[in-house]
Formats: structure tokens, sequence, C-alpha cells
């Protein structure tokens, strides 16, 4: 195991931040956190870094109780702070040099790893800017080469991706399983379910400082009871046909949107052949099928009555 967290507990006055957490993470993994704004994920964190103070549990990184080996042990791990963590009036190269030197290297292998840090990031052609000239996805990318030049065991990512153009949006999360095939392990949180679904193996679901699901994407999606719903585009419509498809075994439901048929049937019916069939039976033609499939999304809205952005 990567990082254990028993039973952590962390509040600011009367509000509970994390709320008797646990957490395994194993080596080698892109470990997702994600929940809703205000979820306790960034507390969550920085209780992870030793940057706040919880009140109760333990946390334990690569088998060394973080309390004891709080120096060694943020050696050994790269930050992607939510809040952007370069100095504006520093170069590309300055800023990523200074965190170098604040890791302890020097000479050579100090200019090969900013050269690799820029390359990595996209950054290299812009080296000698200053940050202020950067768009929001470049700053991003420039906190991101800060946080893995000294090749950390376990990088922490905090919603590295708002507000961002989409290419580079693309080149995070492409940079997070480039370095995950490098060694590292991640620990990535966001609001995003699509970001998260793209690139995590295993995730965890908090809301209010608790943990509330968690397990493989697949293992979540199955948590929830998710009925099959299919939409189908059809030439014509008829009340003979929409009749004839809710009499079919298995299906619940049918209704008509314009000439959008919206089918729902029982969990697992597997009967798009049969519907089409039926459809084809009547002599009407089919413009398009398209078929609902269960998200992280529905899975929250299903713990919590809640969407992931309200
Ligand atoms: N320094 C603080 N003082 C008081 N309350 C805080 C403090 N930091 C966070 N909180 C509260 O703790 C809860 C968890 O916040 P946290 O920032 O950890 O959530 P989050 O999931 O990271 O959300 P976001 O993505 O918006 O940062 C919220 O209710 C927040 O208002």
């Amino acid at each position: 195991m990567i990082l254990k967290i028993n039973n952590l507990v962390k509040r600011y006055n009367e509000v509970l931040a994390v709320d008797n957490v646990n957490l395994f993470i194993k080596e080698g993994e892109v470990y997702g956190l994600l929940g809703p704004n205000g979820a306790g994920k960034t507390t969550l964190i920085n209780t992870i870094l030793g940057l706040t103070r919880y009140d109760d549990g333990s946390i334990e990184i690569f088998g060394k109780d973080l309390k004891k080996h709080e120096y060694e042990i943020k050696k050994e791990i790269g930050i992607v702070p939510q809040d952007l963590a370069i100095y504006e009036d520093l170069t590309a190269y300055e800023n990523i040099a200074y965190f170098g030197r604040l890791y302890g290297l020097r000479g050579n292998l100090l200019k090969e790893r900013i050269e690799e840090a820029l390359s990595f990031t996209g950054l290299w052609d812009r080296r000698k800017d200053l940050p202020k000239k950067f768009s929001g996805g470049m700053k991003r990318r420039l906190n991101i080469a800060c946080a893995i030049m000294h090749h950390p065991k376990l990088i922490i990512m905090d919603e590295p991706t708002v507000g961002i153009d989409p290419q580079s949006r693309k080149m995070i999360l492409e940079s997070v399983l480039k370095l995950n095939q490098m060694g590292s392990t991640i620990i990535y949180t966001s609001h995003y379910m699509e970001e998260v679904e793209a690139i995590c193996s295993n995730i965890t679901i908090v809301d209010h400082g608790k943990i509330i699901a968690r397990g493989t994407k697949e293992e979540l999606k199955a948590m929830i009871s998710f009925e099959e719903r299919l939409n189908i585009e059809v030439s014509s419509v008829n009340y003979n046909l929409v009749e004839g498809l809710k009499k079919m075994e298995d299906v619940k439901e049918c209704s008509l949107d314009g000439k959008k048929l919206l089918i729902i049937s029982k969990k697992n019916a597997n009967n798009l052949s049969k519907i089409i069939d039926e459809i084809v039976k009547m002599g009407v033609e089919i413009h398009g099928v398209n078929i609902e499939k269960p998200t992280l999304e529905g899975v929250f809205l299903t713990l919590t009555g809640r969407s992931l952005r309200d």
C-alpha cells in the first residue's frame, strides 16, 4: 500500500470536513477522488500532505507514519495544487528550477530534469517566457512540470483541469496516464466524472466529508439499478407502434417525442434486436438508435439524490 488512511477526522469548527475516512491506495494506481465542490477533497489532500492538522485517525504513506516521517515522505510526493503554485516574475524555466532546488537537485541532474519537465508538458518553446503571458491551461501545465520534475513516487493532483481549454485538458489527462506508465502512483481529484471515468482504475466518491462509495467504475455502475433506456429515431410513428412496443415482454414504458421513441426496459432485458424487429415489422424505418448507459454521475445521483455539479 502506498497510502493508508484510517478513521481520519478533520473539523473546521462546526464543519466536519473529513468524517471518519478510511482510504487505501495501492502502488501503481491512478486513483480517483470524485465529489462535488465542498465535499472535502482538498481538505483530505491537505492532510495527506501534512499541510492541515487533523483531529483524529492516522495516515501512513510509503509504509511510514506521516507524523513521524513527514520530511522523508514529502520528498517523494509531487503535488499539483488546486490554486496555482507558480511565480509570475520567474520564467517557466526558472520556476521549475526553483522547485528542483527545493527538492535538493543541483548541477547537471537539475538541468536535465528541468528540460525533461518542459518537454513533457509541452512548454519547451515557452521556457524563457513569464507565466503572466500564459493561458490558464499553460499555467496549469507549468504547475504540473514543477510538481513532477523530481520524479516523485506519488503525485497528487487536485482538480488540475478546472477552467482550462480543451486542448490543455486533453494534454493533462494524457500526461497523467504517461506519468503512471513511467512508475508514479497518482491520486486525482475532480468533480468531472468523465475525467475520473476516463483515467482512474479505482474511484472513491466523497460527499459531505464522507466516503459514500468506492470501487472500479464497473463496480460503481453495477451498484445502481439501471433500466435499459433506448432512444430510437424513426421515419414515422403511429399509435399501433407505440402500443405494440408497450406490450412487449420486459418493456416497462414507451413514449414518443416527435419522431423519437423512448423505450425503457427492465434491467438486463437485452431486447434491442426484438424491439428493432417489432418496429421493422410495422413497416417503419429506423433512422438512429441510441442506448443510454449508466454513468458515475448516475451513481452519485442515485446515492445522494443530487447531481455532482449542483
Ligand atoms: N480553512 C477552512 N476553514 C473553514 N472551513 C473550511 C476551510 N477549508 C474548507 N472548509 C470547509 O470544509 C468543507 C470541505 O471543503 P474542501 O475545500 O475540502 O472541499 P472540496 O471537495 O475540495 O471542494 P472544492 O473543490 O470546492 O475545493 C467545506 O464545507 C468547506 O467550506
